[in-house]
């Protein structure tokens, strides 16, 4: 690390009478060798942050470094830790603070790396709680956002994006309070769950005293040997229809947000939908397809043959009926001509104790560049889709992603540089 680099991430103001300490010791020489000059600032009591590389040989690894945050346009991995957390900490700085700490942490992270090297001292608890040792990097991303009610509970109300509000109530809705909102989101999804869970875990872990985990949901989605899209558990090929992740263009008009300090991140919907599995497996074939307006199968709009084939939602046949019918789940969003990033995964967590049912469903995540882009499609499927006989919305959280960091830089600088 350059002495410019250190000098960058003072966090106190330094006075002339220090400086003037620090440049005595430096001519002296003492110590600056062995720890730099990160390491004198440490010892002074400056909070220093160190920034850490990603690795350029971890094999299955997702860069932490870039214009976007990972985990949002990187390929879908098998399974998702999602953590909705409240903070404890009660000014900015302290989270500033837990910010800086937590960058270089979700770096090594993603390098596949312990959290902290390991201590020989067995009379300690030990800096990683371990149980991803052994495991490679598995693709892990981890996204971190903030809520709208961080704003107001640490006195930021002026720079709350006017887009990031908690989304209204929809006709539908059932939501229950264990499921909704949160100060901040992490976001971590791998191929491997332990992995996923672990970085959540740790990252809390680290931050003790400053989050509390509000509510959380593991899930998963499993991709066909050959590739391709994965199916939601009514068996159906779900995220058909999505923006390209390499299509900067459409990207841009669909995802990432373009002003104020935001610029280059995005907000993220999540919605808690339980999925009555028992109602749908007694229903037959022609009506589940019915529901989405495609083929089970082969994933194929009512009147197509292949998967990813266009069609036109208001197509009717020659007895003047929709072919895709009107009150299905994919005409009703289509319509709405609205679009986002879907990125959703699956849940099974056990048994429902009041009816005996799966307590099984989906953790529906979108982003986009507005949360009004959900709201639309929402409003869209309303009280209409077909769908609504299968599911139950339990939970909703909206958070403001932050744009990708730089090295040097770390998570939120550019909302705490508006402060
Ligand atoms: C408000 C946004 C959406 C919610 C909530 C939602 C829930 C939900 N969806 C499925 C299954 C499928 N959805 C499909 C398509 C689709 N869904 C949305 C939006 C929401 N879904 C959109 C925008 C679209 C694409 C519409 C289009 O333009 O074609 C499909 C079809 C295949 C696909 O394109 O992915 C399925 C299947 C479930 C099970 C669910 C809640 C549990
Ligand atoms: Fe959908």
């Amino acid at each position: 690390m350059t002495t410019s680099n250190d000098e960058k991430w003072i966090n106190k103001k330094i006075s002339r009478r220090d400086m003037l300490k620090l440049t005595s010791i430096g001519a002296a020489g003492v110590a600056i060798g062995a720890s730099g000059f990160g390491g004198v600032m440490k010892a002074m009591g400056y909070d220093v942050f160190e920034p850490v590389a990603d690795s350029k040989t971890t094999i299955n690894k997702i860069d932490f470094y870039g214009r976007h945050q990972s985990g949002i346009i990187t390929p879908v991995q098998t399974h998702i830790y999602f953590a909705s957390l409240n903070v404890l900490v009660t000014s900015k700085q302290e989270l500033q603070e837990l910010f800086k700490k937590w960058t270089p942490l979700v770096v090594r992270l993603m390098n596949g790396e312990l959290m902290v090297d390991l201590t020989t001292n067995t009379r300690v608890p030990t800096g990683d709680t371990g149980e991803a040792e052994g495991l490679d990097a598995s693709n892990l991303s981890i996204t971190f956002g903030v809520g709208p009610s961080l704003f107001e509970k640490l006195g930021m109300s002026h720079l709350k994006p006017k887009e990031l509000e908690d989304l209204p109530h929809f006709p539908k809705d059932q939501l229950q309070e264990a499921f909704t909102g949160g100060d901040l989101c992490i976001q971590a999804c791998a191929d491997d769950p332990q992995v996923a869970f672990h970085a959540v875990r740790n990252l809390v872990r680290a931050a003790s005293g400053k989050v509390e985990i509000k509510w959380s949901q593991a899930g998963f989605n499993s991709f066909p040997a050959t590739g391709g899209t994965p199916r939601n558990l009514f068996a159906f090929k779900d995220g058909t229809v999505n923006p390209s992740i390499t299509d900067a263009k459409d990207l841009n008009e669909v995802v990432w947000v373009d002003k104020g300090w935001l610029k280059g991140g995005s907000y993220l919907v999540a919605r808690e939908i339980q999925m009555h599995l028992e109602t749908w497996d007694r229903t037959s074939l022609k009506d589940q397809e019915a529901t989405f307006g495609r083929y089970r199968d082969s994933g194929a709009a009512f009147g197509k043959t292949k998967e990813f084939d266009d069609f036109e939602v208001e197509a009717k046949d020659e007895k003047g009926e929709y072919i895709m019918p009107d009150i299905s789940h994919v005409h009703l969003a289509r319509k709405s001509g609205a679009r986002m990033l879907r990125r959703s995964y699956s849940y099974a967590s056990g048994v429902m104790t009041n009816t005996g049912a799966h307590d099984a469903g989906l953790l529906f995540v979108s982003f986009q560049k507005d949360p009004a882009q959900f709201t639309a499609v929402q409003n869209s499927l309303g009280r209409m889709d077909k769908m609504n006989e299968y599911v139950t919305h339990r939970g909703s959280a909206v958070f403001a992603c932050f744009p990708g960091v730089q090295k040097g830089s770390y998570l939120g600088e550019a909302l705490f540089n508006a402060l």
